[in-house]
């Protein structure tokens, strides 16, 4: 599959006269990781289940694989592996049999089965636990085991919704490190979160939506560029001969004297770290400290949709 793996033309769900999604032009292209962020109610779920074919859309249109999800819902379904948030209680099953009966919703023929079902357990490093009841799995391995399931029938495309809502740190990383294989392998992901970490650790590209639109798109470092600068701080005893030697410089954006620091507002910290370090040695200014702040994906989220972040700890 080449070229867009999830196209959205003015998209758009409304219930009663509420817009849960307004107008959504989306583009997820083939092999990036795509996240989906927004405060709670933003609308990433309905997205979601209208891409899946859960839900019809009640304007525009989405294509996944290159299928119109309204005109081709089944064909568009194979090339699609779905993991909503909450997956149904399957605990008096081993994960082999949860796997093997979701291998059968996907009429995937028995010789066949058996070879996938091993195949998936062994990428999401399940198979020493798959003989064991799901009841006895921790988060982080139901978690996984529900990643794999979604793997059955290879699809082109993987929808994950919030993949490590609730994981402690250590599992969180191992969902990460599995979707990145993903990625690396070829597949397409998209994924609605709401810890801003997560998205900055594993997209490819974000889109933030709030109240149903979208307000922003763009890579994690180009959405921190557009909230702000860079910013160098170096703490001295002269402060002020410091100050002066930096502002007007061609790549000094910036610089306030607060105390004992120098805040250097700059495109690039680490880069520009260094040329404040010899600007200080030629005006013979003793540095007593230099570090440097770069804005997070939380300021972005602040910045344009004025909330916190659910997830944000
Ligand atoms: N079946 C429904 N009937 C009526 N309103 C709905 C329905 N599903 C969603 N909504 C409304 O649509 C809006 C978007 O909801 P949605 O679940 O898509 O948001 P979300 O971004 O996924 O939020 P969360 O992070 O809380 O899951 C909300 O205002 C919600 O109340």
């Amino acid at each position: 599959m080449t070229g867009e793996a999830i196209t959205t033309t003015g998209l758009g769900r409304v219930f009663g006269d509420r817009h849960a999604v307004r107008d959504l032009d989306l583009r997820v292209p083939t092999g990036q990781v795509m996240g989906l962020l927004g405060p709670n109610g933003a609308g990433k779920t309905t997205t979601i289940r209208m891409l899946t074919t859960l839900l019809a859309p009640t304007s525009g249109s989405a294509r996944v694989a290159g299928l119109d999800v309204r005109r081709y819902p089944a064909r568009a379904r194979r090339h699609i592996g779905y993991v909503p948030q909450e997956k149904g209680v399957r605990h008096l099953l081993t994960g082999r049999e949860s796997a093997e009966i979701e291998a059968d919703l996907h009429h995937i023929p028995r010789r066949e089965r058996d070879r996938r079902v091993t195949e998936v357990l062994d990428l999401l490093g399940l198979l020493p636990d798959a003989d064991r009841l799901v009841s006895e799995y921790s988060g982080g391995l139901q978690r996984r085991l529900d990643l794999a399931c979604g793997l059955l029938h290879r699809p082109d495309v993987l929808i994950l919704d919030e993949p490590t809502l609730g994981l402690d740190v250590p599992s969180r990383r191992q969902v990460w490190d599995h979707v990145r294989q993903l990625r690396d392998g070829g597949g397409t992901v998209l994924l609605a979160t709401n810890y801003l970490d997560e998205a900055d650790a594993l997209c490819d590209r974000v889109t933030i939506l709030d109240r149903g639109r979208e307000v922003v798109t763009g890579t994690p470092a180009e959405l921190k560029r557009k909230v702000g600068a860079d910013v160098v701080v170096v703490r001295t005893r002269q402060p002020d001969r410091l100050g002066r030697a930096l502002a007007g410089l061609p790549w000094v954006r910036q610089v306030k004297v607060v105390d004992a620091d120098v805040s250097v507002f700059v495109a690039d910290a680490p880069s520009a770290l260094p040329a404040v370090m010899a600007e200080a040695r030629r005006h013979d200014v003793a540095v007593l400290r230099a570090t440097y702040e770069r804005p997070t994906l939380d300021d972005v989220f602040v910045h344009f949709t004025g909330h916190v972040a659910a997830g944000a700890q």
